[in-house]
């Protein structure tokens, strides 16, 4: 017998097949603290949940016989993940039961916001009958920027067509082709910022997208635009929204999501008259609550009966036979796949890994996971991306996946080699496992090095010119950004050459800039490992 706790309110209809499945119990415990969750959940073998309860490390630990966190729902920032993967606890998640009720949710909000539905209700409702304050905007013939493309992004793409609306998109997996099939055009964020009417955000929060929305991108933004997040809070700058409102660049926005859940009882977005809310709804609709409570369900029930099962966001399924041969692969595969992903830019079309020497015998598969993870999760996020569902995910985007082995690996016992084509470049990076040092990038594009991958590192390109080593560390100094460690790699004397410098905190970014500036510079990448 197994016992399944839910601790969120999940549709009913959707969690039917658990209740009636012979082997398992389930408990509904909705809205349990942290603390009488620890006390109870040791006897439990799986937990369900929506995104209302935080499975922290503490419950986890507490959960002697937990072998599996349900998510019912897309987003899994709810649940400490590192905490379940060093306990082997598999966490699933059901990334597509709600891809329409967010969508269709997003358009209620656009359309709310050109309209000013809810302020027009609320004097309507209090007697006031005011046919004047309320001028909308139509959609048709307008432009409307998304910014992520996947799942919600796209869908509501294909309906923002229906409107008549011109769509502007942006995501780093998005290539000419699928734009096409699609009916949309890519373009930058700043493309996007300046020349759209509507705006909608649908990517994860990532470091890379928290603020992606901020105060540089208001201050080029086309006046009277309108913003829609039904994604996370975070990703648009709340404060900044505000002052733009107030300067009359945006003309109103509708947020579902907040940087904090829920928001304190004074933030600006509460009073303010060209401000539209809902309580994070995006996906509360009957038929996306039984969707997601359905595949979570009948994953779990999976796990527990030791069958075959899909949707896990941190498992690795690693052979037995071959775990402890690549195990200290999968660290490398994934520090190289997370270093070129950094060093790229533009938006990935095919990546080139190569296996040479001793690893040209053995099945890789589970490795090039490792390394297709650790060039998705930069622009997809960690929460997300797993070696369980990194290959599918790079399919599902169009990426072609190359893989090519041989048995010799000049100068190296072994080899793994990383190729990354993007529609602007194609960069290389390579790395072996020193004995006793652990991994080493060998190689960043034809220029031999010896760098850790690890920690915050800048990625220079520059002219091999006498004093530029000097004019950066100045630079950086000045800055107080102490350098750790250098490399400098060239191929010829006085050609181009390329600098990797480890430095003791995050590089602020007007210091890159500034970098980019110096005499003989060309480029100058933050890289974290
Ligand atoms: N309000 C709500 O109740 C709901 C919110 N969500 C949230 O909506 C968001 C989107 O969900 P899905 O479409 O299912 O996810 P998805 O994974 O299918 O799509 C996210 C897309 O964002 C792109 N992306 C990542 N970094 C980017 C960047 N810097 N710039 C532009 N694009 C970037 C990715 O390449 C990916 O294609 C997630 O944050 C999810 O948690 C999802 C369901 C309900
Ligand atoms: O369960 C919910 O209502 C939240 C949905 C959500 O934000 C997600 O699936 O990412």
């Amino acid at each position: 017998m197994f016992k399944v706790l839910v601790s969120d309110p999940i549709s009913d209809l959707g969690i039917q097949q658990l209740v009636d499945a012979e082997d398992i119990i389930v408990d509904k415990k909705p809205g349990l603290s942290e603390d009488e969750l620890v006390a109870i959940i040791g006897e439990y073998d799986a937990l369900l949940v929506r995104s209302q309860t935080r499975v922290t490390a503490r419950i986890m630990e507490a959960g002697k016989l937990l072998k599996v966190v349900g998510r019912a729902g897309v987003g899994v920032d709810n649940i400490d993940l590192d905490a379940a993967t060093q306990r082997g606890i598999i966490v699933i998640n059901a990334p597509d039961g709600n891809t329409i009720t967010t969508c269709e949710h997003t358009f209620a909000m656009m359309m709310a916001v050109a309209r000013h539905i809810p302020q027009a209700y609320m004097k309507t409702v209090n007697g006031v009958w005011d046919r004047k304050s309320f001028l909308g905007v139509e959609l048709r013939n307008k432009v409307l920027g998304v910014l992520g493309m996947g799942r919600i992004g796209s869908e509501v793409a294909k309906r923002a067509k229906a409107f008549g609306m011109d769509i502007l998109g942006y995501d780093p997996f998005m290539t000419e082709e699928r734009a096409e099939k699609l009916g949309i055009k890519l373009a930058s964020v700043e493309e996007i910022v300046r020349n759209a009417d509507f705006m909608t955000v649908h990517t994860p929060l990532t470091p890379e997208t928290h603020h992606m929305i901020g105060k540089d991108q208001f201050a080029v933004m086309k006046p009277g635009m309108r913003i829609v997040n039904c994604a996370r809070g975070g990703i648009i700058d709340e404060i900044a929204l505000v002052e733009a409102i107030d300067k009359g660049i945006v003309a109103g926005a509708a947020f579902d999501v907040f940087e904090v859940e829920p928001p304190a009882k004074d933030h600006p977005f509460l009073k303010h008259p060209k401000i539209i809310v809902t309580p994070h709804l995006g996906a509360s609709t009957v038929e996306a609550q039984e969707n997601v409570a359905i595949d979570v369900s009948e994953q779990v029930l999976h796990i527990l009966r030791d069958e075959p099962f899909s949707n896990a966001v941190n498992m690795p399924p690693i052979p037995a036979g071959l775990q402890s041969k690549l195990q200290p692969y999968f660290i490398l595969g994934e520090k190289l796949g997370s270093f070129i992903s950094q060093m790229t830019d533009g938006a990935v079309q095919e990546i080139v890994v190569g296996y040479s020497g001793d690893l040209a015998e053995v099945d890789t598969q589970p490795l090039t996971r490792y390394v297709v993870k650790g060039i998705l999760s930069h622009h997809l996020g960690t929460e997300q991306v797993n070696v369980v569902n990194s290959m599918h995910l790079a399919k599902e985007r169009d990426v072609n996946i190359v893989v090519q082995k041989s048995h010799i690996a000049k100068d190296f016992t072994n080899l793994v080699t990383v190729s990354l084509r993007t529609k602007k470049e194609e960069r290389t990076v390579a790395g072996t496992l020193l004995t006793g040092y652990g991994p080493r990038i060998v190689q960043i594009d034809n220029f031999p090095v010896d760098v850790t991958p690890e920690g915050n590192l800048i990625l220079i390109s520059h002219n091999d010119k006498p004093g530029i080593i000097g004019r950066v560390g100045t630079l950086l100094g000045t800055n107080d950004v102490n350098i750790a460690t250098m490399q400098v790699g060239r191929q010829l004397e006085g050609g181009s050459a390329i600098m990797v410098l480890r430095v003791d905190k995050g590089t602020p970014k007007e210091v890159l800039e500034q970098l980019t500036n110096l005499t003989e510079l060309n480029t100058a990448k933050e890289i974290k490992i």
